[in-house]
């Protein structure tokens, strides 16, 4: 039975799609300690999360059978990243089911702030009627600087412009045709905030983007600037802004995210009234809930099905296009990688992956992890996977080398691997045939033809007579049946190959009795 350990509060929607996975049971338990959330996960395959649970080294470690942590929502700054893809982790989050409502709450938030709206509620609740205090200003015409102009900064440049608003946009990814198709200027950060009236940051929480506005650079902006910030915590330096609020050179803020959360109670940041606080409800519309919940929890019973999956954090992201001309090609490189685990003595210190014709596309190295998921897996009993395979490679000082050559040398596709173990180089080729699948079509340098699939003795000897017959004999008296057959040679009596496709396994005694057959160099049995 599979367990999904639900941490964070997600819509019951998404729990709903989690409940209908068969052979899976969900746990919802929101509010865990640290030490409640080590005991929940320690049986876990996947775990739900918004952005209040802390997903620590400490917790993926405790995690044993987990496979995948689900984001319902955007930012996975709360999920030690490095950490999950180390442990074979795959993260996966849901991009874009909160962005109009984070986009609406930014505009909700610069509305409130240039209109005193909160301040000007609070005085006339507490009996006032104050209409002189609380004169504002207008939007149109203002220069708004938007940091980040994603998903989300994208949707408030779009509002901004409906708003009569001289919008700004600094992104290291946004290009003058976009910014001219939005209507705005693209502009570096310090020449986009320099003019700005209202500045709203929109990037996640990265080490380049923490305290991107800190105290030298509030000092460089417009005095009476208005700052909104309903992305994260940390991309302002709070105590900095508090400062800055003090003497007026920003005229006001308004912030949804902190860098500590809950926002501590004597916090500085409680005490200006012209500061509007909202804790972290961007994303909190009962749409945006139901999207993101259920767009992760489907994406979470996909991986724990092992069908395709959208939206990996910590795997490249592929097309549509990209996948499905790839499907056919993975069966194949774990394939390859299998028989090469199977072929090598020994952990390889250098791998060779050539892509020819076909199978030359970019991938994102997919292909790669998975030959290398067949491989490394093999070896290291399954600890390997897509999400951890390259690392692990790299962590073991195991050189990995991707080849991309427009042509095959024989076949219309070709995926070769090659690597070096103590027992010397090994190199062998598959390819995928329309009408028939993988198959191996080159093994230590000799052609062959086999599907790569079932069971395969493999053998390297010297080209002498009755080496067939004696190993189909020992063969034929373990009842084990040869059902087909491929030999090479590079010159009479030399060295020849003999690959052998049979009905079920072979047990290490016949391979012992083969390998003591006179001329013998080496002999492999082959499961894929
Ligand atoms: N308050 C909330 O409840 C709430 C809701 C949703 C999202 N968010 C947060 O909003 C932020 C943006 O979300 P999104 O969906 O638009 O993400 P997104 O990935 O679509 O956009 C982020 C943009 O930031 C840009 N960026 C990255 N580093 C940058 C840098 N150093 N300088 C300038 N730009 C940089 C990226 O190029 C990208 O275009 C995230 O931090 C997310 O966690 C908060
Ligand atoms: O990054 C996000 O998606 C938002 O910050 C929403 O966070 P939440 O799911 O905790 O509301």
């Amino acid at each position: 039975m599979l367990k999904i350990l639900v941490t964070d509060d997600i819509a019951k929607t998404g729990v709903e799609v989690l409940e209908s996975m068969p052979g899976a049971t969900v746990d919802v338990r929101t509010g865990l300690s640290e030490s409640e959330l080590l005991e929940a996960i320690a049986d876990a395959h996947a775990l739900v999360v918004r952005s209040q649970t802390t997903v620590t080294d400490k917790v993926i470690q405790a995690a044993r059978n987990l496979r995948v942590i689900g984001r319902a929502g955007v930012g996975v700054d709360n999920i030690d990243l490095e950490s999950a893809t180390r442990h074979g982790v795959l993260v996966i989050n849901a991009p874009d089911g909160n962005t109009i409502a984070a986009a609406e709450h930014t505009f909700a938030m610069m509305i409130s702030l240039a209109r005193h709206i909160p301040v000007a509620n609070r005085d006339l609740l507490a009996g006032n009627w104050n209409r002189k205090r609380f004169v504002g200003v207008e939007l149109r015409g203002k220069t708004l600087a938007i940091l980040g102009m994603g998903r989300i900064g994208t949707e408030v440049a779009k509002r901004a412009k409906v708003f009569g608003m001289n919008v700004i946009g600094y992104d290291p990814f946004l290009t003058e045709e976009r910014a001219l198709s939005l209507g705005i200027v693209k502009a570096s950060l310090d020449d986009a905030i320099a003019e700005a009236d209202f500045i709203t940051v929109h990037t996640p929480l990265t080490k380049e983007t923490h305290h991107m506005i800190d105290a030298a650079r509030l000092q460089t902006l417009k005095r009476g600037v208005r700052i909104v910030n309903c992305a994260r915590g940390g991309i302002i330096d709070e105590l900095a802004l508090c400062d800055a609020l003090r003497t007026e050179q920003v005229a006001g803020a308004a912030i949804d995210v902190f860098e500590s959360e809950p926002l501590r109670e004597d916090h500085p940041l409680r005490s200006f009234d012209n500061v509007i606080l909202t804790p972290h409800l961007g994303a909190s519309t009962v749409e945006a809930q139901e999207n993101v919940a259920i767009q992760v929890a489907e994406q979470i019973v996909r991986v724990l099905k092992d069908e395709p999956f959208d939206h990996a954090v910590n795997l490249p992201s592929l097309s549509a296009e990209q996948k499905a001309r790839l499907t056919p090609y993975l069966a194949l490189a774990e394939k390859l990688g299998l028989f090469a685990a199977q072929l090598a003595q020994g952990a390889p210190s250098n791998i060779r992956v050539t892509y020819a014709g076909d199978a030359s596309a970019p991938d994102g190295g997919y292909l790669t992890r998975t030959v290398l998921k067949g491989l490394l897996g093999f070896q290291y009993r399954g600890e390997i996977n897509y999400v951890n395979a390259l690392q692990f490679a790299e962590e073991s000082g195991i050189r990995v080398q991707e080849v991309r050559e427009t042509r095959g040398r024989v076949y219309t596709n070709e995926i070769s691997i090659s690597f070096v173990t103590d027992g010397g180089l090994h190199q062998l080729t598959g390819t995928l045939y329309s009408e028939s699948g993988p198959r191996i079509v080159e093994l230590d340098g000799y052609p062959i033809d086999m599907p790569s699939e079932g069971v395969l003795l493999f053998t390297r000897h010297k080209d002498q007579p009755g080496m067939i017959g004696r190993i189909g004999t020992f063969l034929g008296d373990a009842q084990v049946n040869i059902a087909g057959m491929q030999v090479g040679r590079r010159e009479s009596g030399g060295e020849a190959i003999m690959l052998l496709a049979v009905d079920r396994s072979v047990s290490p005694d016949v391979i012992g009795q083969i390998a003591s057959v006179d001329g013998i160099l080496m002999v492999r049995a082959i499961e894929l």
